[in-house]
């Protein structure tokens, strides 16, 4: 990474939504269509010759961020400038030019080549699109360079293989090769490696360095595999629900992350970062709906350090869990099919079992603390507040006798965090940047996206 380098592509407040259209039945009820917000409200820079990780859990909106950068999807809003020019607003020369100098390579090789074109077919092609190299001699002497570089040689072995005639490595090889082709200058990789055999991904990984030196590339990765991201990436960029909720250099991202999720993401794999101080998250629940995300923070209902209001006299956890029991109430997740207990006589019996219940943390597998097998809580142990404990139990003995509306009426207003009332802006935490209401630094919200520099 070259500390001085200008910004190659500049991304500013990008979004891309799916789905704006209404569907019959949203025409015929009146409904407002709900789009999946694949990628909203996102900013950020990438230097020339540096190698930008985008992480995060399968659906955040990866592979869709990836099309933008090389304009196989037009944005829904915001702009993203590739050296200096706004590539929404290109004349078709420029969009030629374009073209060219950016590339995208897939996860798929079996995919993203013709099983009908032979190896010289597939990397001649965008030669000939672009129409680089004169005729079929400096064409063809291009094809053998760049099938060397890339290791398969002698080249001319593989010129007239078919794409089932080759090992996954090699296809993906070929691949690498159709996108360096043309000289390009900017590369995104999405799972470039995740198909392969785990015995030849470092081969490959390593020759993408080696091919980023000898042709002055700039790449973005884009990976679930966060141990891949550590070895490959100057800058990470973590993703949650469309959101970018953290970036920064990749080593203080991996070992010092200030964002919840992002504690959670590593926290889930010990492996990336073996000598830190592994700090459990404990996250609660799935990934939502990304059609219906909530409010504020999109991670706040499965945060750990969510946010208790000021006038909180309890303690953290206490909060934490008061807010859940709240959550699934509000969502229709805590019932009286939730207790033994049953009977008439026996209300107040079964609400005890209701509210430990309702406090309970469901951590998914991977987040789970070695050292406790369960995550219940008798409610006795937690500092919850007197009027707090008051308003769970009202609220446990009306779900248990079924009056939903009544337990809502009587949690309304209670527990309110600011994780559920407003998205956070960008700020600065440390040499990063985080999306979270725990950081009180600038926001980025009004100021340059941040670069390498930074
Ligand atoms: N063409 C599309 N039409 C509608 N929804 C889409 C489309 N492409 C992606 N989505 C949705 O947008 C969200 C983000 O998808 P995307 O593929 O960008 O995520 P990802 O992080 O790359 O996931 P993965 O690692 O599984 O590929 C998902 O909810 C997905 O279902």
């Amino acid at each position: 990474m070259d500390r001085n380098a200008d910004p190659l592509v500049e991304v500013e407040n990008l979004s891309k939504w799916f789905g704006m259209s209404q569907g019959v039945m949203d025409r015929l009820m009146g409904n407002e269509p709900s789009p999946v917000k694949a990628v909203d409200d996102v900013s950020f820079t990438i230097n020339e010759g540096d190698i930008m990780g985008i992480a995060g859990e399968s659906g955040c909106g990866k592979t869709t961020l990836g099309k933008l950068l090389v304009q196989l999807y037009e944005p829904t809003q915001g702009s993203i400038h590739f050296d200096g020019n706004d590539i929404t607003e290109m004349s078709n020369d420029e969009e030629k030019k374009f073209r060219k100098r950016v590339q995208m390579i897939f996860q798929d090789p079996f995919e993203s080549l013709n099983p009908r074109m032979t190896v010289f077919q597939s990397v001649v092609e965008p030669l000939r699109i672009n129409d680089m190299y004169g005729g079929y001699d400096e064409r063809r002497e291009r094809v053998i360079e760049v099938l060397n570089e890339v290791g398969l040689s002698p080249a001319e072995a593989y010129l007239n293989e078919f794409p089932k005639e080759l090992s996954g490595g090699e296809l993906q090889r070929v691949a690498i090769a159709r996108a360096l082709v043309v000289n390009p200058d900017f590369v995104v990789c999405d799972e470039p490696v995740s198909m392969l055999d785990v015995s030849i991904r470092a081969g490959v990984l390593n020759l993408m360095k080696e091919l980023q030196e000898e042709y002055g590339l700039t790449y973005v990765f884009i990976s679930h595999d966060l141990s891949l991201i550590r070895y490959m990436c100057d800058r990470t960029a973590i993703m949650y629900l469309g959101d970018l909720i953290e970036q920064g250099p990749t080593e203080e991202v991996v070992m010092n992350p200030k964002h919840p999720y992002t504690e959670a993401l590593f926290d889930a794999v010990p492996e990336v970062a073996p000598d830190a101080e592994r700090k459990r998250a404990n996250v609660t629940g799935e990934v939502p709906n990304p059609r219906n995300p909530p409010s504020g923070c999109r991670f706040h209902p499965r945060c750990s350090k969510i946010i208790p209001p000021q006038d909180w006299t309890g303690g953290q956890p206490a909060f934490r869990r008061a807010f859940q029991f709240k959550r699934k109430v509000l969502t229709g997740d805590l019932g009286p099919e939730d207790v033994e207990t049953s009977g008439e006589t026996a209300t107040g019996r079964a609400a005890e079992e209701l509210l430990e219940h309702g406090l309970s943390l469901e951590v998914p597998e991977e987040h789970r603390p070695a050292s406790r097998s369960g995550t219940t809580i008798d409610p006795d142990q937690l500092e919850l507040p007197r009027e707090a404990e008051s308003t769970l139990r009202e609220a446990a003995e009306r779900v248990v006798q079924e009056d939903y509306d009544g337990a809502r009426d009587v949690l309304d207003g209670a527990f309110e965090t600011i994780c559920e009332q407003e998205h956070p802006d960008l700020r600065e935490a440390g040499p990063q940047i985080t999306a979270c209401h725990l950081y009180e630094g600038e926001s980025r919200k009004t100021r340059k996206a941040p670069s390498a520099d930074d």
